[in-house]
């Protein structure tokens, strides 16, 4: 296969000959690659077989919209409520508890936790919220929820911003991997009228420091940027080197989150254009060719048309899908039905795989009560998929 490929472009033979790949040549690549894409998907297509096969993941979730009173403000953002709006969440454990078994009876194997940032730092509302429920922090809450969720026989997997060591040093004992996303390594997205001016938990050292504290902690880490939101290219380019490096630096980054920006009502990026899917797709593509082993994941419900024609230029993974609760940070964009998702990555010549929130790359990363609690329900090829897919 690797023979076949002919190309002009020095830069992506090195790339094929598993050369370290310089900042300076990513960008040639890509100004190429805006001209003409062939080679640079081709050559994505290649590294993708090449480390991943013709096989394809999900993991069949549920998730929790723990709280989202949230202290910072980013200009996308939707998610975040207010007091007394209809959207606001403050799950009680009780219900918790009921939408866990609800996922149990779906045959969900993932509860995926968010929150807004540190909201019992800025609302009183979180504050009596937890006090209610017995606990003074949100971090205290979540340990409790990853808990019970592991007693119910599903697999936490909690983004809650930014957590510090000893939170995260906690959740590790529950939770098979977490969740943060970089966003973006640049400082300029954080200056006034910039997307992140108002949320102090989006600078760039400070999510690094987490980061750097999850490959510390040595946790099974999802991350990712968010394309679209005013950044260049170069931004993109440095963003998805930084992964990189603390990926040879720890080892424990276990998936490549790259999420399109939408725009939204009633948020200051109301009138921005999304992600254009050529621009987003010539970063899928770049991102194979900067960590050709990397698990890579868009989400289908973000590009409902045309999701299956990432396939072909580098993702291996469609993240979690819920088949019972909306996306709460896109809540207008529905997931597909996990059958259409299969017959589509079918056609495109792909087959459907469903995976827990952990890959099993990193299985020796978790305690080994995790592990033979996620042995319990699987057989030796991993989750029998016509099991989890209804
Ligand atoms: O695998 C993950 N996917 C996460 N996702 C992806 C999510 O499952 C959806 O695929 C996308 O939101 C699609 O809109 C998030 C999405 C959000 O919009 C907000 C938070 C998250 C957090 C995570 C996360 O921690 N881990
Ligand atoms: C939880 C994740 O959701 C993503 N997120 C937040 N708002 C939007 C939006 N408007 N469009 C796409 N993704 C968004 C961010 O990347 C955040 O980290
Ligand atoms: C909708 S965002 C949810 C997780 C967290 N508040 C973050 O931005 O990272
Ligand atoms: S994206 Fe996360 S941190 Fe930013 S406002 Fe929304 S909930 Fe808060």
């Amino acid at each position: 296969m690797l023979s076949k490929l002919v190309l002009n472009s020095e830069s992506l033979n090195n790339v094929l000959d598993n050369k370290e790949i310089s900042r300076h040549s990513i960008l040639e690549i890509y100004h190429n690659a805006i001209k003409n894409p062939n080679e640079l998907f081709s050559t994505a297509q290649v590294l993708r077989k090449k480390h991943k096969g013709n096989s394809v993941t999900f993991s069949k979730k549920a998730f929790f919209n723990i709280v989202n009173l949230c202290k910072d403000s980013c200009s996308y953002c939707t998610y975040k409520a207010e007091p007394g709006e209809e959207k606001l969440s403050l799950m009680s454990k009780q219900q918790i508890t009921e939408l866990l078994d609800l996922a149990k009876k779906y045959r969900c194997v993932e509860a995926l936790f968010v929150t807004g940032e540190q909201p019992e730092q800025r609302y009183q509302e979180a504050k009596d919220w937890l006090k209610e429920n017995g606990f003074t922090s949100t971090s205290e809450y979540l340990i409790h929820a990853s808990e019970i969720a592991l007693e119910k026989g599903l697999f936490p997997h909690t983004n809650a911003g930014n957590l510090n060591f000893e939170e995260m040093k906690e959740l590790k004992k529950t939770n098979v991997s977490m969740g943060l996303m970089l966003e973006n390594i640049s400082e300029r997205l954080t200056e006034k009228g910039m997307p992140h001016y108002l949320a102090a938990s989006k600078r760039p050292k400070a999510r690094l420091e987490i980061l750097e504290n999850s490959g510390k902690l040595q946790i099974p880490m999802t991350t990712g940027i968010l394309v679209g939101i005013g950044e260049t290219i170069e931004e993109i380019i440095d963003s998805l080197l930084t992964i990189k490096e603390l990926h040879q630096k720890y080892g424990n980054i276990q998936e490549v989150i790259l999420q399109n920006f939408q725009p939204k009502q009633d948020t200051r990026m109301k009138d921005e254009p999304s992600a254009d899917e050529k621009y987003f797709k010539t970063i899928v593509a770049l991102s194979r060719i900067i960590m050709p082993e990397m698990n890579i994941q868009i989400p289908p419900n973000l590009s409902p048309k045309s999701y299956q024609s990432f396939l072909s230029v580098g993702i291996n993974d469609w993240g979690g899908i819920s088949p019972l609760t909306p996306d709460f940070v896109n809540p207008e964009f529905s997931w597909p039905e996990i059958n259409k998702v299969d017959e589509n990555s079918k056609s495109a010549g792909f087959d459907l795989k469903c995976r827990f929130p952990i890959y099993p790359e990193f299985f020796s990363f978790i305690s080994k009560e995790l592990q033979e609690k996620m042995k319990e329900i699987q057989n030796e090829e991993g989750l029998v998929k016509e099991e989890y897919w209804r």
